[in-house]
């Protein structure tokens, strides 16, 4: 008999020290919408037998929202924000009172940490946000993460959970990230539909070219479905942490020995926070179109971009602002640090250095302050 082929990605996951874990408002509900006490208990007996084993465990829990439905009267999941927020603050406190005692039956202590967008995107923040879970870790706590819907405006929501986990992920230096949902594996198509095939390792962007991720499952309770699983997962291994998918039920195999639901391997190297940040997490304040040979060097070659290959430049930003930089067909190719002012850049676009008056022969974008991004 030959041993079943385990892929490195499922290796690192299985043995990975300091995990996040992600698990859906779909899979912590009942049938009728409220918090199922036996989902939530099935799933800390899995992350309880893991810190057993020496983890270090975060959990991003959604079901704020969900959990707020029964005790307000409310018999779906509201469209409008005010409505949503008034569950999410009746919810949330339901939500954390179930992990504290449901951990607490293995003696653990959790930790509620609630953000919004700003945490990450405003540097000062970032590094808030890092030092508590960094202590909360510690001193032995689980972090449980969720987003402060109470107070997200829609201009400062994460909006889904899953691109929320993917962002701890890297705030807390994870080693792999574990989203849990109510399918156990990443499908060609819905799963709902005919002919969707299983896909059980992801080893390059491009294993998921063809992916039609559909929207949120049929409970009515999840947010972003299969597209926004995909685009975190996406975000975390491009940025050196891989990435499990499968279904909250199999979290006991999930968290042990990783063999079921789909892997995605760690693509890109580990960015530092500051690259990290301005990546992926921090908002653009402009747009730099390049042409495509400007593209082949910063994304290709690592190269500083120069006035000679922007061929136009959008927004109101100051030197110093995160811009991003786009190829001549739309995609968004990389982002960095404005090395100068909106208003400056439209008598210098197009012009070779050798070209321009000596005080504006700097790059427009320093190859340090810029970040080519996952395709
Ligand atoms: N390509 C796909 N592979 C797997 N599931 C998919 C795909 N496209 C759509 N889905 C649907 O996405 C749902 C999971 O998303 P969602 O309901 O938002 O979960 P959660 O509440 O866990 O965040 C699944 O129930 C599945 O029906
Ligand atoms: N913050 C919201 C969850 C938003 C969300 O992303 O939900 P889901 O798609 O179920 O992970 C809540 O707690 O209800």
């Amino acid at each position: 008999m030959t041993a079943p082929v385990v892929s490195q990605a499922r290796q690192a996951v299985a043995s990975a020290n300091r995990i996040v874990v992600k698990v859906g408002s779909s899979s912590l509900t009942t049938a009728e919408g409220g918090l199922d006490p036996a989902r939530l208990d099935a799933l800390v007996d899995a992350l309880a037998a893991r810190a057993a084993a020496g983890s270090q465990v975060v959990l991003v829990s959604s079901g704020a929202i969900a959990a707020g439905l029964a005790p307000l009267k409310l018999s779906r999941r509201p469209r409008d924000l005010a409505t949503q927020q008034a569950a999410a603050s009746v919810g949330q406190l339901t939500l954390a009172h179930a992990y504290a005692n449901s951990f607490g039956r293995y003696s653990l202590t959790v930790g509620q940490v609630l953000l919004t967008a700003d945490d990450v995107v405003r540097r000062a923040h970032y590094r808030n946000a890092q030092r508590t879970f960094s202590r909360l870790l510690a001193l032995g706590a689980v972090p449980v993460v969720n987003e402060n819907d109470t107070v997200a405006t829609e201009e400062i929501r994460f909006g889904d959970n899953d691109r929320l986990a993917a962002l701890v992920a890297h705030l807390v230096g994870a080693d792999a990230l574990f989203l849990l949902s109510d399918v156990d594996a990443l499908y060609s198509g819905d799963p709902r539909k005919p002919g969707a095939v299983r896909i059980a390792e992801v080893a390059s962007a491009s294993d998921v070219d063809g992916v039609k991720a559909g929207t949120a499952g049929a409970s009515g309770l999840g947010t972003g479905g299969m597209a926004s699983k995909l685009a975190a997962a996406r975000l975390a291994s491009s940025a050196g942490i891989p990435v499990l998918l499968t279904s909250a039920t199999e979290a006991g195999r999930a968290l042990t020995s990783a063999d079921v639901g789909t892997a995605f391997a760690a693509t890109g190297s580990r960015l530092t926070a500051r690259r990290f940040w301005l990546g992926y997490a921090t908002d653009a304040n402009g747009r730099l179109h390049l042409d495509d040979g400007a593209v082949a060097a910063v994304v290709g070659r690592r190269r500083s971009l120069l006035a000679a290959g922007i061929t136009g430049v959008d927004g109101d930003f100051e030197a110093g602002d995160v811009v991003e930089l786009v190829s001549l067909a739309g995609e968004v190719v990389a982002r960095g640090v404005a090395g100068y002012d909106s208003a400056e850049l439209p008598s210098l676009i197009g012009r070779k250095t050798h070209d321009l008056p000596e005080e504006q022969r700097r790059e427009v974008v320093h190859a340090d302050d810029l970040v080519p991004l996952a395709r």
